[in-house]
Formats: C-alpha cells, sequence, structure tokens
C-alpha cells in the first residue's frame, strides 16, 4: 500500500475495531485485546492509553463530567502532544506558552519558535480533533512551568484546522509499513485562545482574576499518563518477543543443515547449542517479561489507589519500576526481535517471515514513553537516593527492601559449589542482589568523591545506567521466582517454568558476567558452574521448546509468518509467497526492453556472438 492507502485503511480498521465494541458490546480488556490483534498503530492508541487518561487524572470533577462522556462515545478524537521539535526527553524545556489573559479570561497558546512546534504526537497530523497540549503557564508574567490543556484543533463540521492553528503530519518513519499507520503530527500556535476551564485544573489551578494557585500535591502527578502507559509497554513487550520467539522456534525445528550420515536426514538446527544458546534466552525473557508486567500492573493499582486516598509514599518507587522496566523489556525485545531474524538465516531476512515488520513497528518503543537510556537514569538517581538514605533510620522498602541488608550483600560470598546450586532460588537471589548493590554502592562512593554531586552525575552516567539496569534485571528474576513460589497449577508446567526462569537468570549472569565478577559476587569458577548449568536447562528445554511457543496461542494469521507457521509447512509456502511478489506477473520483467536487451546486444555485438 501506498502510505496514503495505509493510512486511510488503519482508518477503516479502527473505525470497524470500535463498531464492534459497541456493538457486541466487548468489555474494556476485550476491547484492549482487540485493538492488540488489529495489529496497527493507530489514532485509537493515542485516544484510549493517553488523551482520556490524562483528562481523568489531571481534570477537575467538572472538566471529567464535560469531556469523558463526548471523548468515551469518540464524539471527540483526541490525542497526547507534548513532544516538541526541539526538546522531548526534557519535559521542563518545553516551549510552548499558555498566557493567561486576565481581560478574556482565556489562555493565548502560542509557539514563540519553531523549535516549540509539536512534533511526534499520534494521531495529531490528521485525525485528531482535540488534544491534551502540554505548555508553559504564565500568568501576570510569571512562568509556572509545564501543565496541560484541551485544546480543540480541528473544526467540527469539516475538519479544517482552527484559525490560529498549522497542523499536518511529520512524514514517513522507519520501515515500509510499520508506524507509518500513525499519523504522528507538527501543530504550531499562533496566538489561539482557548477559555480558561480548559487548563487542566486538578493539581493546580488559575483563578478568574489570574491568581496562580500551586497544587499541595507532587507535581510529578502531571506525568502520571505517562507512567500508566509505560506500565503497559511492559506486558506489550512480552507480546512481542513472545511472537518473534514463536516464529524462530518453530522454524529452527523445521530447519535443517549438516549432519547427515549415510545420505540420511540433517539436523535440526534447534539442536544446536549456539542456536539455543541464542533462542531459549529469548523464549525466556518473553516468559519473564508476562510475569514482571503482572506484577507492575498489582504495583501501578496500588500506587493509584494510594494516590486517590493522598498517600504519596510509594510514588517514587512506581516512577522508578515503570521507567526502569520499560527501558530494559523495550531494549531487550527489539534486540530479541532482530536476533530471532538472524536465528532464520537468509529467510528471516524475507519481509514473509514478519519479522522484518515486527522490528520496525516494534523498535520506536525504545524511544517513545521515555527514551530508554534517559528513563534508566531516573532509575539511577532513585537508587543514589535510596543509597544515600541507608543508615538513616528509613528502611527501604519494596523493590529496593534487599539494600536494607546491605551489610550482609556487601560482604557476602556466594556459597555455590556445584552446578545444581545454581538451581537454587535463594542463591541465584542473593547472587543478583550482591550484584545490584554493589554496583550501585559503587557508584554513591565514586559520586561523593565530587564536590558537586550534579557534576559527578554527569561524569558517571555509563556506570549509574549500568548499576540502574543490574536493579532492574533482579526485579524480572526476583518476579519470576515468586511467580514459580505462587498458584502455578500442574507439577509439568511448574517445571518447565522453573527451567526457563533458570535459564532467564543464568543467560544475564553470562552476559553480564563482567559484572559479577568484578563486584565478586561470584567466583570464575562459579561462572564456569553457571554455564555448565546453562547447557544442561537447554537440554531440557529442548523437547518442549515447541509446545512452550504454541502456549503463546498466536494465530497464523496474527503471527504473519512463512516460517513460524504452526504446520511446519515452510518450504511450499515460501514458494506460494515468492510467486505472489508483482515482479513474477510477468517472465520478462518490465525494463527488459529498456535497459537489459540494449546492453546484452551491444556485448554481444562487440563479441561477435
Ligand atoms: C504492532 C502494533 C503494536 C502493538 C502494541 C499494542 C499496543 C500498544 C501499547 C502501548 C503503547 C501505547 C500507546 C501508544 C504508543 C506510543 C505513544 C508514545 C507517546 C509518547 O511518547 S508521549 C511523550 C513521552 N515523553 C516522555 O516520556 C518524556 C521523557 N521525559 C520525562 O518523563 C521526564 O521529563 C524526566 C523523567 C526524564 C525528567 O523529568 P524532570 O526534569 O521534570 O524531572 P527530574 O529528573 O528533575 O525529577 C524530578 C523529580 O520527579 C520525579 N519524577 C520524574 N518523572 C516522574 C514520574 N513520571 N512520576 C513520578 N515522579 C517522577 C523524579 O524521580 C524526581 O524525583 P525526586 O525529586 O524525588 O528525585
Ligand atoms: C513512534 C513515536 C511515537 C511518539 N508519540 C508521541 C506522542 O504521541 N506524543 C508525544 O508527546 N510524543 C511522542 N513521541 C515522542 C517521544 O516521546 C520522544 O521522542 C521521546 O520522549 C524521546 O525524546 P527526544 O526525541 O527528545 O530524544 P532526545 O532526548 O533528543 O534523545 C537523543 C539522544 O540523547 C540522549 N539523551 C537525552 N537526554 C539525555 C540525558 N539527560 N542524559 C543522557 N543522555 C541523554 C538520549 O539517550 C538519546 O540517545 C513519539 C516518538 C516516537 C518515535
Amino acid at each position: 500500500m501506498t502510505r496514503k492507502e495505509l493510512f486511510k485503511n488503519t482508518l477503516r480498521k479502527s473505525v470497524h475495531a470500535w463498531k464492534l465494541i459497541n456493538e457486541l458490546p466487548l468489555s474494556d480488556d476485550e476491547s484492549l485485546m482487540l485493538r492488540h490483534f488489529m495489529d496497527q498503530p493507530g489514532f485509537l492508541d493515542l485516544h484510549w492509553r493517553m488523551f482520556v487518561p490524562a483528562i481523568k487524572g489531571q481534570g477537575t470533577e467538572e472538566q471529567k463530567q464535560k469531556w469523558l462522556p463526548l471523548a468515551n462515545k469518540m464524539q471527540i478524537i483526541g490525542c497526547y502532544a507534548q513532544t516538541e521539535l526541539g526538546h522531548g526527553s526534557n519535559v521542563q524545556g518545553l516551549e510552548t506558552t499558555a498566557t493567561f489573559d486576565p481581560q478574556t479570561d482565556q489562555f493565548i497558546l502560542h509557539s514563540p519558535t519553531q523549535t516549540s512546534s509539536k512534533w511526534w504526537p499520534g494521531g495529531l497530523g490528521k485525525v485528531s480533533t482535540h488534544a491534551v497540549i502540554y505548555a508553559r503557564l504564565i500568568t501576570d508574567g510569571k512562568d509556572h512551568g509545564v501543565h496541560g490543556f484541551i485544546v480543540q484543533l480541528r473544526n467540527m463540521d469539516d475538519h479544517s484546522p482552527l484559525p490560529g492553528i498549522t497542523i499536518g503530519d511529520i512524514g514517513v518513519k522507519f520501515g515500509n509499513g510499520a508506524y507509518n499507520s500513525m499519523d504522528n503530527g507538527f501543530l504550531m500556535f499562533d496566538k489561539f485562545c482557548i477559555p480558561r476551564d480548559q487548563m487542566l485544573m486538578r493539581l493546580s489551578k488559575v483563578t478568574r482574576e489570574g491568581k496562580y494557585v500551586p497544587s499541595d500535591v507532587p507535581r510529578q502527578l502531571m506525568y502520571g499518563t505517562m507512567v500508566s502507559v509505560r506500565q503497559t509497554i511492559v506486558s506489550n513487550a512480552s507480546i512481542a518477543m513472545a511472537r518473534a520467539v514463536c516464529i524462530a522456534t518453530r522454524y529452527s525445528a523445521v530447519r535443517r543443515q549438516f549432519g547427515s550420515q549415510n545420505g540420511g536426514i540433517e539436523t535440526q538446527v534447534i539442536d544446536y547449542k549456539t542456536q539455543q544458546n541464542r533462542l531459549f534466552p529469548l523464549l525466556a525473557s518473553a516468559y519473564a517479561f508476562r510475569f514482571v508486567g503482572e506484577w507492575l500492573k498489582w504495583l501501578y493499582t496500588d500506587v493509584t489507589q494510594r494516590l486517590e486516598a493522598s498517600d504519596f509514599a510509594t510514588l517514587p518507587e512506581a516512577h522508578a519500576c515503570t521507567a526502569g522496566l520499560k527501558s530494559m523489556t523495550t531494549s531487550a525485545t527489539s534486540d530479541g526481535i532482530e536476533e530471532c531474524r538472524k536465528l532464520c538465516g537468509g529467510h528471516g531476512y524475507l519481509w514473509c517471515s514478519g519479522l522484518p515488520e515486527l522490528f520496525a513497528v516494534y523498535v520506536p518503543a525504545c524511544t517513545y514513553e521515555g527514551d530508554n537510556v534517559v528513563l534508566q537514569l531516573q532509575v539511577a538517581r532513585f537508587l543514589m537516593k535510596t543509597v544515600s538514605q541507608l543508615g538513616s533510620g528509613k528502611a527501604p522498602a519494596g523493590t529496593t527492601a534487599y539494600m536494607g541488608r546491605a551489610k550482609h550483600l556487601l560482604q557476602c560470598r556466594s556459597s555455590i559449589r556445584k552446578a545444581e546450586d545454581w538451581l537454587n532460588p535463594a542463591m541465584v537471589l542473593e547472587t543478583f542482589e550482591a550484584r545490584a548493590l554493589r554496583m550501585a554502592v559503587s557508584c554513591a562512593n565514586n559520586l561523593s568523591k565530587f564536590e558537586n554531586q550534579e557534576q559527578g552525575f554527569s561524569e558517571l552516567l555509563a556506570d549509574l545506567v549500568e548499576a540502574a539496569i543490574a536493579h532492574c534485571q533482579l526485579i524480572v528474576v526476583s518476579k519470576f521466582i515468586v511467580k514459580l513460589e505462587g498458584e502455578i497449577k500442574g507439577k509439568g508446567v511448574k517445571n518447565q517454568l522453573k527451567n526457563l526462569c533458570y535459564i532467564y537468570a543464568l543467560h544475564l549472569i553470562h552476559k553480564h558476567l563482567g559484572d559479577f565478577l568484578s563486584t565478586n559476587s561470584i567466583t570464575s569458577e562459579q561462572a564456569s558452574l553457571a554455564n555448565h548449568q546453562l547447557r544442561s536447562l537447554y537440554t531440557q528445554v529442548r523437547p518442549n521448546a515447541v509446545a512452550l511457543v504454541d502456549a503463546f496461542d498466536y494465530t497464523d494469521h496474527y503471527l504473519g509468518s512463512v516460517l513460524g507457521r504452526y504446520d511446519g509447512n515452510v518450504y511450499p509456502k515460501l514458494f506460494e509467497e515468492a510467486l505472489k511478489d508483482p515482479l513474477n506477473d510477468t517472465v520478462v520483467p518490465d525494463g527488459y526492453h529498456e535497459y537489459i536487451r540494449p546492453l546484452i546486444k551491444q556485448h554481444l555485438r562487440s563479441a561477435r556472438l
């Protein structure tokens, strides 16, 4: 499809999905599922995942009563317009202004520079009638920082932009289809006026007289919509990873190379330990991210309930967990999808493997909802704060509770003696805790050598990110272990999950061996015992690998992959796909007479053939 066709077709699908949601009707969870199977980024994502939650989270009761019924019936379509051409990560640095005019009781929205144009918001370019806009609030010449506003962008009769608004699509993005179904847009305001009651005023207010009444709750609640989306992105990482792994695992069982004896069949590539060493940790990650995603959903629900009761104590942890896990799981999934492409050899590079499209549509997850490095630095700040408070009498809680055992974890030596000890959950956990704590403490010690903490932080950014990742990996490992200790039904299933849990943990040790050795969390002998155990786990997972991906229950239609077909009938179908290519419509290609024939004829003449 051309870009225009792709965009229009996605509109068709989105509107059809919305019709089904109403007609059947579908519950909220089922509607999310439907969105998932629609399988293309589109304006519904931003309307439901960001525009509506922003109003719910930041609007007053009256604002919710006014706007939510319209949004819930989709009589208005909204998007979330925060990022600007010049600033995305640095939200405090946004330039769009919203200046209160007491004479008209209105805010004047203005884009003072080119870099202040909104740039990137999905659904903005061509579809949305409304947006939640983030802009610097100015009253009486004073800048109060960034706040949210509900703004109508387009005329409700003919969809034309309202006077004072310039709006459009930002152009083609990575990949062929991928994210190009979405109208990520730009937007500029030229002194565009909105009524005062369209500032989202649950957190802070501007009175009729133009007095700014700051919020008595943490201003970070304004970032709540991002926290909620980051949480859902973790579960989605599992879905995308599982999809790639399903394709690569099934195909690795079909594909054979070498090893034929006396004319017999060749070896299935899934039997090579190198293939297993690349594939099975990704399979394990798909399960691990699912479980940590479930836990994060619980954490998010819990913090939301606490916030409603004005208990802000767990907000920093919820922010650190959602930011860190969003970052860690999306980076691992993007890399994992690309690894799965390579695991499928040359055929993985074919569009019909389903992997190139999956990669192209998935990879921006490393950037949207916060650049992955910027987000790990938030985790690092949280860890440094926690370390600095050790010994102050304030016991660390939740995911940092292990830091409360700093004295022990800084000194302990791993008691792993034989390979099977690596199947002991307490020993594995302690290894990850020791590594995470020692990396955090080492950063804190290095920071304390700087007179200026911020300067020290800038100098140590790379180490801080590594310490943050170590903490996030510990969370994933520990939540997998908790899951195993919980309510899993069926001994066989539990055994399979146990294998995957230890593959997940031990491959991380192998991959980050430098961290584990340099922090003396394990010895080199213990590292080789971990490798030994890992190989043995691969052997145990091998006979069940295909069943473990079948368990994701993805249909062939959803996978969209010739290589990942459930029936394994890969080769005939690759031919079928190839023959569908427009280049094969004719035997002699268009261009033959123009370019190939004159070239050949010229050579034939000079060779006198
Ligand atoms: C095949 C199809 C795909 C299938 C998938 C299916 C479905 C799709 C699923 C999901 C996707 C859903 C939606 C659609 C997808 C994409 C949409 C993308 C939309 C966007 O892309 S939308 C823009 C997002 N754009 C960002 O993401 C900007 C990143 N930049 C920031 O987020 C901040 O700007 C930050 C944090 C970097 C610095 O901020 P800063 O400079 O203001 O703050 P500072 O560092 O000084 O921190 C001061 C104190 O605030 C605390 N703090 C900070 N943030 C907090 C928070 N959120 N909550 C609670 N506390 C927080 C700190 O911890 C500290 O606390 P303390 O003072 O105690 O230390
Ligand atoms: C597909 C897609 C959809 C999007 N949808 C929306 C949307 O609906 N609404 C919306 O408002 N926005 C949206 N965005 C924008 C997105 O949220 C931002 O692109 C993202 O937050 C990253 O910001 P940036 O582009 O400014 O990156 P930058 O901050 O410019 O990052 C560039 C590089 O600088 C590094 N860097 C930046 N700051 C630091 C630092 N402090 N320390 C160390 N390194 C740093 C980063 O790690 C990165 O390597 C979307 C983006 C994409 C790709």
